[in-house]
């Protein structure tokens, strides 16, 4: 039997019906992750990031090509891929504990209610955000939401974290504050992550890899960058390592020189 790795995207190609034809997402794209790694996939806007994301996430699905995660074919959405959207998406009429609970009842069998309870007051905690948990999200910041966004996210314990620029809406410090949370997730818990970002600096001080899209249409991957960085991380240990100069400078070459942003092209 072909060993496959842990996530599998083999020849996926996304193309969306619009009025003046098929159009072409992403074309043959093939991805291979592993068990525990941290993947940032960057490009410029409309490359098909997300298209990407969603079609692991099961929200879309792939025009050719298949998805495995661990062995078994993925085709539609389900908890053991737990999805953080750069919007919240908390409900307002429930606590930040309720919002956090109702993922975990949908995962949690077996389970007392107890139990439930303490394990979503244990990932609320993992993101400091225990001292919040009887308030609703329109009592809490932006940075705030995000943090419990991650909480009810890891608290499905999924096989694949899926973050769509989970940082994009918040503003530089408290997007650092965010980044160091996600760090130390990483540190404790060793998930796989998926990860679509913006900024270079966020890809190479969270990932184990910078995975590089090419502009569309019928984008693919342009370069799969290795992050040589040691773990666990810490910003300003990482800051003055040449590894770190390194990739930052290979990921601004691609993404300013091989595939400039098609938008500013003259
Ligand atoms: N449902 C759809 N119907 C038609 N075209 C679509 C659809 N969804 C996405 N596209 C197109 O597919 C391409 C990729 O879109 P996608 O949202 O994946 O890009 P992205 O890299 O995530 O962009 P951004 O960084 O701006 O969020 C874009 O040209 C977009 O217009």
């Amino acid at each position: 039997m072909k060993q496959r790795s842990y996530l599998a995207l083999e020849g996926i190609t996304v193309e969306f019906p619009t009025k003046s034809g098929p159009f072409c997402a992403l074309d043959k794209v093939d991805l291979n992750i592993e068990k525990g790694q941290f993947v940032a996939l960057i490009g410029h806007s409309g490359c098909g990031k997300s298209t990407l994301l969603n079609a692991v996430a099961g929200l879309n699905t792939p025009t050719k090509g298949v998805i495995f995660l661990d062995g078994e074919v993925i085709d539609r959405p389900g908890p053991d891929r737990a999805v953080v959207f750069q919007d919240h998406s908390l409900l307002p009429w429930l606590t930040v504990e309720e919002n956090v609970a109702l993922a975990v009842s949908k995962t949690a069998q077996g389970k007392s209610r107890n139990e439930q309870r303490d394990w979503v007051m244990h990932n609320l905690e993992l993101v400091q955000m225990a001292h919040a948990a009887k308030k609703r999200p329109g009592e809490i910041s932006g940075g705030m939401k995000q943090r419990v966004g991650i909480a009810r996210a890891i608290a499905m314990q999924p096989r694949v974290l899926l973050m769509d620029e989970p940082f994009g809406a918040l503003d530089a410090l408290t997007r650092a504050a965010l980044q160091d949370v996600v760090m130390d997730l990483q540190a404790r818990l060793n998930n796989t992550v998926l990860m679509i970002t913006h900024d270079v600096d966020e890809a190479v001080l969270l990932s184990d890899r910078v995975v590089m899209m090419t502009n569309g249409p019928a984008a693919r991957i342009g370069q799969d960058l290795a992050v040589d960085l040691p773990r666990p991380r810490g910003r300003l240990s990482v800051i003055d390592l040449p590894a770190y100069a390194d990739a930052r400078s290979e990921i601004i070459h691609f993404l300013h020189e091989r595939y400039r942003n098609p938008s500013l092209a003259a």
